[in-house]
Parts: structure tokens; sequence; C-alpha cells
């Protein structure tokens, strides 16, 4: 029975890891059995030939290497073989060379995954896991989840794991600090996208330290994806705007200005086209106004912004009207734009608005649009300074959302969700700096409907003459609530 339990468990056994675990503690001396020797020497064997056939294919090229060099030592004696070895490494770093960017995809970085593998991760794994709890004693044998992949690039280092049976991805979260500081890591984000596989992503260097200049003009109207920055990878991270509703929140100074400008200027060829309607709503009247004729309406007092709601809630109506039992998603085309009503602090239309009428008004336009917008073309993207104030009530209808830096741990999960920060959304920890406003902001952490491990990502700069230039390539004649 103890053998169909141990075999039914995926992962090694964890040996040479002082266990400190009570139930451990006192080991009782089996029964000895005395095995034949012909039984052990062909156990034995199968292990080693087992062992092989994992190393080859876990480490094709490491083995082909050695394979190949073998081969050439023995056919042509290692003289000639060491000659073969020189012409081929002249070769490839000729190669590598003239296809820079090839030659880090097919070399480079699989020879640091390799690396990263053997020197950090394999030979630290067993005691790493044992120590963080993510070992499972079964019978005083202990078990260990078993270290699949590592995958390098310029920034990060994503691991792949098999879980034990009965392990989930919450508890690699909850355990991710220790798997950080045990990997040498600043930080431990965890995903799972298979059941019984968990990634760990490891941040070696900062992609997203320096700023990230305003995005070009998209040379294509693109209305479903917008690029608006960069992700910890260093790769143009592209934020989904048409077909749902998106909630931005930071505390001031966080660069939620960043976020909007973005996705704006993204969006500004499609809106040249007629593809995109711009709505604007800026009670601060201090963000939004800076780019005035950018926007197809635009309101800055609240009972604008009230009625600018409704409108957009006509619209939507209308639309749902005609799309009845015809089609059940919105194409953006020049007689059905997408419209994409934005509104900058969205606390000032709801927590802080003192008049009860318009603060009713406004709340039931906002969760008309976002519980009816999305599959009629009408978005929604809010920004928000403080999450304590309104976001429980607002937060559940925008299915994509994205935490800037947060001055408080619990604000996190309050913005992101439910063990966001556990799966390493620090947004607590952005950094800043009084003297220099540029750092930390428009860092973010977004997570998407679809995706529960949240993303890091820089806002790209949209500065105020990147605005002017964008008013003068883009303006469109504003019209007035
Ligand atoms: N993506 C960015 N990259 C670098 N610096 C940025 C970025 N976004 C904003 N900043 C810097 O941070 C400052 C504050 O940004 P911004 O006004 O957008 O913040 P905010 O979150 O909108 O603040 P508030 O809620 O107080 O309006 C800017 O003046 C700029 O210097």
């Amino acid at each position: 029975m103890a053998e169909f339990v141990l075999r039914k468990l995926p992962g090694a056994e964890v040996q040479g890891v002082v266990s400190t675990t009570p139930d451990t503690a006192v080991v009782f001396a089996p029964t000895v059995v005395k095995t034949p020797a012909i039984v052990v020497i062909v156990v034995w064997l199968w292990r080693l030939v087992v062992g092989l056939g994992r190393a080859v294919w876990r480490h094709p090229v490491v083995c082909a290497l050695a394979g190949g060099t073998a081969a050439l030592v023995v056919l042509l004696g290692w003289r000639d073989a060491l000659v073969v070895w020189g012409g081929l490494v002249c070769a490839v770093s000729s190669w590598a060379g003239l296809w820079p960017e090839a030659g880090m995809r097919w070399l480079v970085w699989p020879a640091l995954s390799w690396w990263r593998w053997v020197w950090v991760y394999r030979r630290k794994w067993r005691s790493v896991v044992a120590v963080a709890g993510l070992v499972r004693v079964v019978r005083g044998r202990g078990y260990a989840p078993d270290l699949v992949r590592v995958v390098s690039d310029r920034w990060v280092d994503r691991v792949t794991v098999r879980m034990l049976d009965g392990q989930d991805d919450t508890e690699y979260a909850e355990r991710s600090p220790g798997l950080a500081h045990g990997f040498g890591a600043v930080n431990c984000r965890v995903s799972s996208l298979r059941p019984g596989w968990v990634t760990l992503t490891f941040p070696r260097r900062d992609a997203l330290v320096r700023v990230v200049p305003a995005r070009p003009f998209p040379r294509r109207p693109d209305v479903a994806t917008v690029d608006v920055g960069m992700d910890e990878r260093g790769r143009p991270y592209r934020l989904k705007v048409h077909g749902t509703h998106v909630l931005i929140a930071g505390a001031t100074g966080a660069g939620k200005g960043s976020w909007l400008w973005s996705v704006v200027r993204g969006l500004l060829p499609a809106a040249g086209e007629g593809l995109v309607e711009l709505w604007a709503l800026d009670p601060k009247l201090m963000e939004l106004s800076f780019g005035l004729e950018l926007f197809d309406r635009y309101a800055g007092t609240p009972e604008d912004c009230a009625e600018l709601l409704e409108a957009a809630v006509a619209v939507m109506q209308e639309r749902a009207g005609r799309y009845a039992g015809v089609r059940r998603s919105h194409e953006p085309s020049t007689q059905d734009p997408f419209i994409l009503v934005i509104v900058d602090e969205v606390a000032f239309l709801t927590a802080y608005q003192r008049d009860r009428d318009l603060k009713v008004r406004i709340m039931a336009a906002l969760a008309t649009l976002t519980t009816q917008g999305r599959a009629v073309g009408v978005g929604v993207l809010a920004a928000l300074q403080d999450p304590r104030k309104d976001v429980l009530s607002i937060r559940n209808l925008f299915p994509d959302r994205i935490a800037l830096r947060l001055d408080e741990a619990e604000q996190v999960d309050m913005v992101l969700g439910d063990g966001a920060r556990d799966r390493g959304a620090l947004a607590d920890q952005i950094p800043r700096d009084p003297s220099d406003p540029s750092v930390g902001a428009g860092v973010a952490y977004v997570r998407l409907e679809n995706a529960p491990e949240p993303v890091r990502v820089r806002a790209a700069y949209v500065s105020d003459a990147d605005i002017r230039q964008m008013v003068l390539r883009y303006s469109v004649v504003s019209e007035a609530v």
C-alpha cells in the first residue's frame, strides 16, 4: 500500500536535506530483507537508462555536443577533433556576429538558461523547496516538486515546476517570498497555465528602471489592443481596450496619466479613420483637458459628466436594440465606432460627490455601461487614486485592472482581486523618489480577466510635448456635452 502511494506521487525523493518536521524525528529500523545481487544490478541498470534518457530529453543540445565530441575523438583522434571544434566555434561566432538577434535567441539565451538551471536552480532546488515548506513527507519519505525547465532571457528566469499531486499554485504563491530569497531574486511571481504545473518567474534585472518614451503612432489603425509600454521582459506591451473595461488605480504621482495618454495615443490613428470615438470625463479638470481637441466629447463638471455617461448609455441601448437577434459582438466601423469613455479620477464622480441625486445617476450609468457596454462597442477606461474609498463597489465592474504604486499592501488585493499580492503583484513596493518623480512612475501590475497572474508593465511616458504633437496631428472638433 505504501509503495502504491509513493509511486503515485510525482517528484523526487528528498535526500540529504535535514528534516525539521516532528513526524520524522523517530525512525524505526525496517526489517532487513536480503535482495539477490542480480535484482540490484538490474534495478541500477534500469535507473541508469532512465537517467540517460531523461538527460537527453531535457538537455538535447548539451548531450549532442558531448556525444559529438566523443565521436570525433574516437574517429579522428583528439588533435583533429580539436581543429574541427575550433572551426565550428569560429563559424558559429561569425554567424552570431552577423545576426546578433538570432545569435542571442538560439545561442546566448539557451546557454544562459542551461547555466542558471545547473548553477542556481538544480543546485539549490531541494533545499530551498524543503525550507520553503513545499516538500511533503509521506510515511517518513520526503517528496519534492520536480524542477522541469528553466528559460532565461536578458531580464527574467522562468522556472517550470511539476507540482506534487494534491498541491496547488496558491501554496506556491504563499511561499513565493521564501522562493525569491532562496534563489537570490528580488521577487517571485507564480502562475499556473495547466493543472499540476506551475511557472515561477524570477526577475534578475529590471527592464523597467528606465523611462519608456511615448510609443510611435501605430502605422495601421488598431482598435482591439494598444501598445502602451513595455513589459518586464523588455517587450512591447499591448493592452486590450475593445471588448473590456479597464480600471487603473494608483497613489498620487504614480503615473495614471501616462496610462490614459498612452491608450489615447495608440487609438488616435483609428479615431482619425472614424473607427473610434474618445469621450473624456475630466472632473479634476487637470489631466485630459490638456488634450481637449483630441476628444470627440468632453465633460468637466459633475453635471456634464453625468450627462455624458447617460449619452453613452443611450448609444449603448440603441445599439443593443439594433443588434438583438442579428449579431452578438461589435465590429468597429464608421457607422458604429468603438466608443471609449475615459474617466480621470472616477472617485470625484462617485465617492466624493456630495449631490446625492447626481451620484446615483452617475453610479447607475457607470454600472449599466460596464455591465452591458462591451458587447456593443462601448468601453470604459477609468482611473482612481484612492482604492479604499470606492473601489469595492465599482471594482468588480471592470474585468481588467491595473495597480500602479499603492500606499498599503492591503490595497493591492482591493484593486486586483484576492490573492494578487501573494502571486507577486507587489504594487505597494514600487519605488518612489520625492526628488525624482519619474522613479517608479508608470510601473504597474496588470491583472486581466482571463489570466490570474499579474504582469508587470511600465507605461510609456507621454510628455506635454507629445500631447501637443498628438493634438497637432489628430485634433477633432470636440462636441460640448
Ligand atoms: N510612465 C512614466 N514614466 C516616467 N515618469 C512618469 C511616468 N508617468 C508619470 N511620470 C512622472 O510622474 C509625474 C506624475 O505623473 P501623473 O501626474 O501622471 O501621476 P498621477 O498618478 O496621474 O497623479 P495624480 O493622481 O496626482 O494626478 C509626472 O509629472 C512625470 O514626471
